[in-house]
């Protein structure tokens, strides 16, 4: 589904958090929302999964008004990985990755084979089947993460907003998790702190600073030596990775 910001604007005091915001994402774009602490990130996804309503602007997800549309539709298209999200800790990881599929449930309706089935394979493809029996208290900060992302994923969702998906992962399932994502073919729309991963693995990469969006763009557009000084306080250098090509950051202290 493609996605479109219109003048958003939001926050939780008189100074907006995000201010403004015009992007058109395409639908199967991997879009990284990058920026320093504070920036306005979380704060941009949120009004995405209707956490926070916008202060002035629009969201148009696949043609619809993402405020317009009812609570019901918009947790069918929109599968959610939010920060640090906490709760649900008596379930077992299938029963939290099971609640995915109840967005397409009719009230009355149970499960199906087809779904639990789709449960199953969303709890494989983040490496957490062998967590299926586990409460989810009893996890650590990782392996809740793959199975918060495996529900996300059993949502079979038009659009995947990630917010730090990769919080808590140990370096193999952090690319892991971002190749498993890329490879979907969705619209995804992640906060991302690593810039070396979204270099990496996004196609378009979205620079917040101080709740404006100052570049927009392919990672070669975007992470340029002037947005690694101003933005980030680093110096900073886009190189192809010697093996396969792809571009990585390289980060310094700034030299003076
Ligand atoms: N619940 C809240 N109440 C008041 N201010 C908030 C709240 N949440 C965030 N803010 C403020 O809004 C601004 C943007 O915060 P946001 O969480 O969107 O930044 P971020 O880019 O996601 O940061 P980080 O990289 O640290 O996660 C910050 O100045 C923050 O202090």
């Amino acid at each position: 589904m493609n996605l479109v910001f219109d003048g958003v604007s939001a926050g939780y005091t008189a100074v907006p958090a995000v201010h403004d915001v015009r992007l058109t994402l395409a639908e199967g774009e991997f879009t990284a929302v990058v920026g320093p602490n504070g920036s306005g990130k979380s704060t941009l996804l949120k009004t995405l999964y209707r956490a926070l309503r916008p202060r002035a602007g629009r969201i148009v997800l696949g043609g619809a008004d993402v405020w317009g549309t009812g609570h019901r539709e918009i947790a069918r298209r929109v599968g959610v990985l939010g920060q640090d999200q906490t709760g649900g800790y008596d379930f077992t990881a299938r029963e939290a990755v099971r609640l995915g599929r109840y967005p397409h449930l009719g009230t009355f309706d149970r499960l199906t084979a087809r779904d639990e089935a789709i449960v199953a394979e969303a709890l494989d493809r983040t490496g957490a089947a062998h967590l299926a029996g586990r409460p989810l208290s009893t996890l650590s900060g990782g392996e809740r993460q793959r199975v918060l992302l495996a529900r996300a994923l059993a949502q079979r969702p038009g659009l995947l907003v990630l917010d730090e998906p990769t919080n808590h992962l140990d370096p193999a399932h952090q690319i892991a998790a971002l190749s498993l994502v890329a490879s979907l073919g969705i619209t995804v729309v992640a906060a991302l702190h690593t810039l070396d991963l979204a270099a990496r693995y996004a196609t378009t990469i979205v620079v917040l600073h101080e709740g404006l969006v100052v570049a927009a763009g392919t990672p070669h557009e975007v992470l340029t030596p002037r947005i690694f000084h101003e933005v980030f306080g680093v110096d900073g250098s886009l190189v192809p990775d010697p093996v396969d090509g792809r571009p990585r950051v390289l980060l310094r202290e700034l030299s003076r």
